[in-house]
């Protein structure tokens, strides 16, 4: 909402990541509907080599992701150019696939320990790996998704974030999607444009 504030208030994104199958498009999507903003599915930005690489049951290189980066770095600084905030599904496994999506906020510039300041926020939905690689097989078995449970292991192998990043997790076995939703909507009340007028 605009509201009266003749000062428009900066765009946020969220960033919901994790490894392949802990629920981040469930979650993602569902924090954009509650925030009314446009959602990017880290997924549909990625080439069909690319694609056809993780089908196949081969792990991605850092060659094969930095352009799958940097188009999503665009397709998010073109929403906080915007002032609108958004809702992101990207694993976002590592510490410098991350800074990739934060240099989307152009006045952001990183120096140690300053995180907060940037408009390109991470949660991280952690679940235990038989869990998450019963969800990867019954999707792959309803032909709903490219990626096989066999990648599960390089994907959690990948996953580290840093204590200084500040990045809240969220258990997704046990916290329902709908919780993890109104518990991040929570923690960035304060920046979002969508509530900052409501
Ligand atoms: N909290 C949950 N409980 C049970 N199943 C879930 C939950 N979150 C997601 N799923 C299911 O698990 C599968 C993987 O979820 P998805 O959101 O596609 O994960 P990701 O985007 O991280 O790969 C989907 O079939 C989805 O419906
Ligand atoms: O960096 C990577 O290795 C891949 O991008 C991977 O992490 C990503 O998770 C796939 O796109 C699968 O898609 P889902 O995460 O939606 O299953």
């Amino acid at each position: 909402m605009a509201g009266s504030d003749p000062l428009p208030h900066p765009g946020l994104a969220i960033v919901v990541m994790g490894v392949s199958g802990c629920g981040k498009s469930t979650v993602a999507a569902m924090l954009a509907e509650a925030l009314g903003c446009s959602f990017i599915e880290a997924d549909d930005y990625h080439s069909q080599a690319n694609k056809a690489k993780m089908s196949e049951g081969i792990p991605l290189s850092d060659a094969d992701r930095a352009p799958w980066l940097e188009s999503l770095q665009d397709a998010i600084r073109e929403r906080l150019d915007g002032g609108e905030d958004v809702a992101v599904s990207c694993s976002a496994l590592q510490l410098r696939y991350r800074d990739v999506l934060r240099a989307a906020d152009r006045g952001y510039s990183y120096r140690p320990g300053e995180y907060a300041a940037c408009r390109v926020k991470f949660v991280c939905l952690r679940a235990s790996a038989e869990v998450i690689a019963e969800r990867m097989l019954r999707r792959s078995a309803e032909g709903k998704h490219f990626m096989p449970a066999s990648l599960l292991r390089s994907q959690l192998d990948l996953l580290q974030v840093d204590a200084a990043e500040g990045v809240t997790e969220f258990d997704a076995t046990t916290v329902r999607p709908g919780d993890i939703v109104r518990d991040t909507v929570a923690l960035f009340r304060e920046d979002l444009a969508s509530t900052v007028h409501a």
